[in-house]
């Protein structure tokens, strides 16, 4: 079924086309790669599926609701992971999921309980009353993993998931990403590392020029190097931004 759907995005700044035809769509149970250069388009498209950003034209779904028209109801049924954001520097961890708990209609039990799972999962359970503002990058990235998961929503936006995260973490978050989309879920992680949407994505997309330029899935993956179809997709494209390799 599916639960992420995107059909021919275009969005302009200026003379910059950031969108251009982008389509997408992401089944409950996968767990989806965005993969692309700099500049493809990537987060662009995760704004307008979050209803952050409304397109120029085309149209979105999103667990049946429509993020261009609907970006409340969007947004309340689904997790974000924006990329290098970090919680209120004057809000300690607990008092920040006591806040999206609340914004997500959550009960006090249920996030307490969440809110210490999570920091179990990750290792941050001594700093749950540190000031965000007193925390390490990678601890404050684990604040705002947790914030995406907290209401457990059937679709996840993630950006860089593992980004600052020491190898263990990064272990027990691909995992836990793993046994997420397994449930049922829908996960969209945008990434520029090749090995981590090689091991655990289902399926992977690769990104080029605001559109969608070749699809793997995991199977077909087993066969050849993503690396390779990769630099052969961009290369073909021509991306705008990535600078041509030599020798
Ligand atoms: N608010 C904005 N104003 C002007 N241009 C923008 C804005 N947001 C994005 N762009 C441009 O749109 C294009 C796509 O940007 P986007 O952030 O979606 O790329 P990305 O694939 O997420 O890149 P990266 O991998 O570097 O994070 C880029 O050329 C970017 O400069």
């Amino acid at each position: 079924m599916t639960a992420i759907s995107a059909t021919d995005l275009r969005k302009t700044y200026g003379d910059v086309r950031a969108l251009d035809g982008m389509s997408v769509e992401v089944e409950r149970g996968e767990l989806y790669g965005f993969l692309g250069p700099n500049g493809a388009g990537k987060t662009t498209t995760m704004e307008v599926l979050t209803g952050q950003l409304r397109p120029d034209s085309g149209s979105a779904a999103v667990l049946g609701t429509d993020p261009t028209e609907e970006p409340v109801e969007t947004r309340a049924r689904v997790g974000i992971l924006p990329e290098q954001l970090s919680p209120p520097s004057f809000l300690t961890p607990r008092e920040y999921f006591d806040f999206v708990g609340r914004v997500r209609g959550l009960d006090d039990d249920t996030v307490a309980e969440r809110a210490e799972t999570w920091a179990e999962r990750l290792g941050y359970t001594a700093k749950v009353d540190t000031l965000c503002a007193d925390l390490s990058r990678g601890q404050q990235q684990k604040v705002m993993v947790t914030q995406a998961f907290l209401h457990e929503p059937d679709a996840v936006f993630i950006d860089e998931p593992l980004a600052n995260l020491d190898p263990i973490v990064q272990e027990r978050v691909k995992r836990f990403l793993v046994e997420y989309a397994e449930r049922g879920n829908a996960v969209l992680v945008s990434t520029h590392n090749v090995e981590v949407a090689e091991d655990i994505c289902t399926r992977v997309g690769i990104v080029t020029n605001g559109t969608l330029v070749a699809e793997r899935s995991a199977d077909e993956l087993g066969e050849e190097s993503l690396l390779d179809v990769f630099f052969e997709e961009v290369e073909s494209a021509g991306s705008r931004d990535t600078p041509v390799l030599e020798g």
